[in-house]
């Protein structure tokens, strides 16, 4: 381990004053990075995350390289699914595909359940390595939440509008509430084991449940989300919270048993708050801006740390994940400006 541990955004997380904003960047491991696509030439997904060493390497990337406040393990959302029956793959161009695609009840009672030590012990060397040996920031693991987790097993893969997830939720509420107590079994334990291996604070990817109106969300997804961050908390790390699209899911965000809000960018900071989140809150940068001009970058990044400058606290991040086509360079840059920028107003 290098120097001395830097846990800034740990103090962010939980609600405590910081001396500068920290920051980190959703799928900031990989994607543009020329070391990573160089490995992406040889290596799949799935066959990078096999390899302790080589995931290590891979998660590590951007704190040597930008200067960010954590890690965040690479891995993808569908990364725990084969251990409880999901046949998923990961196909160039596409994104997750399920060959076996969840349809009815009786595909619902066949799903397994997880064994992290022994199904995906991998995924806790490699955080057994970069905790103990290699890091010196903290280590955010994660996991996808059910409703997320459920589109793509129900779909088939990627979507536009839902309609089969959507369906079986309305038409089959038995069907989908086993569904979303089953998926909830699997968070909590692939959580506590990373937990265990050493991960630092954990966000739960709710990507896609801004598809869902308020009251959908009331009724078929808020009480799975809080019993998973109610069993979470007891892990005592900070577990943060992120949805896409889902400023209309802020005030039922408001009273979930999490510690932090993650907001995408169509929900500025100020209007989290009058919607009565009093969490620390992260986010929101849209990672488009990241390929305009610098001056435009800038501008916006400003605008951002000094209306999260209040207490509670702000952890600064894309509104959604970096995109292949965004430079590293800009990223570095982008890290300098938020630690200089919040450092010294
Ligand atoms: O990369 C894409 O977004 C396209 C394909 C896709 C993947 N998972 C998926 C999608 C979206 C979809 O199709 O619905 C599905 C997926 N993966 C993930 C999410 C959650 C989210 O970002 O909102 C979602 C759903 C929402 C979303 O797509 O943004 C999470 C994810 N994937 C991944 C990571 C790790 C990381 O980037 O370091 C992480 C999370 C941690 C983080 O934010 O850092 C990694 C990942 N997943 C994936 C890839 C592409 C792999 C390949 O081409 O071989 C890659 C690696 C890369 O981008 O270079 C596959």
């Amino acid at each position: 381990m290098t120097n001395t541990f830097n846990d800034t955004i740990l103090k962010a997380f939980r609600g405590e004053k910081t001396a500068y904003t920290p920051v980190w960047y959703m799928r900031q491991a990989g994607r543009s990075q020329p070391e990573y696509r160089k490995l992406k030439e040889k290596y799949s997904l799935f066959e990078i995350t096999h390899q302790p060493e080589l995931c290590a390497y891979v998660t590590r990337l951007p704190v040597e390289n930008y200067g960010v406040d954590a890690a965040i393990l690479y891995k993808d959302i569908m990364s725990p699914l084969p251990a409880i029956g999901v046949d998923v793959e990961i196909q160039k161009g596409i994104g997750p595909v399920i060959h076996n695609p969840i349809r009815n009840r009786s595909d619902v009672e066949k799903l397994g359940t997880i064994d992290p030590e022994s199904d995906v012990p991998y995924v806790l060397e490699t955080i057994r390595l970069l905790t103990k040996e290699q890091l010196n920031v903290p280590l955010i693991g994660f996991s996808g939440a059910p409703f997320t987790l459920a589109s793509y097993m129900i779909e088939g893969g990627p979507s536009k509008n839902y309609h089969k997830t959507k369906s079986m939720m309305y038409s089959s509420p038995d069907a989908w509430f086993l569904l979303m107590e089953k998926l909830a079994d699997m968070v909590i334990s692939y959580v506590n084991a990373q937990v265990a291996a050493g991960a630092q604070a954990i966000q739960i990817f709710d990507s896609w449940v801004g598809n869902l109106n308020a009251e959908d969300y009331r009724v078929f997804i808020k009480p799975v989300m809080t019993r998973i961050f109610s069993e979470l908390k007891e892990l005592n790390v900070p577990l943060i919270q992120f949805g896409v699209g889902a400023r209309h899911l802020t005030a039922e965000w408001a009273d979930l048993p999490c510690d932090v809000i993650g907001l995408d960018w169509r929900l500025s900071i100020p209007e989290a708050r009058e919607l009565g989140i009093t969490k620390p809150l992260q986010g929101n940068l849209d990672p488009a801006l990241l390929l305009s001009d610098w001056n435009v970058i800038e501008e916006r990044t400003k605008r951002i740390i000094d209306e999260g400058r209040n207490h509670p606290p702000h952890i600064f991040n894309l509104g959604h994940g970096v995109t292949p086509d965004i430079s590293p360079d800009t990223l570095k840059r982008l890290t300098n400006l938020i630690h200089n920028y919040s450092k010294s107003n």
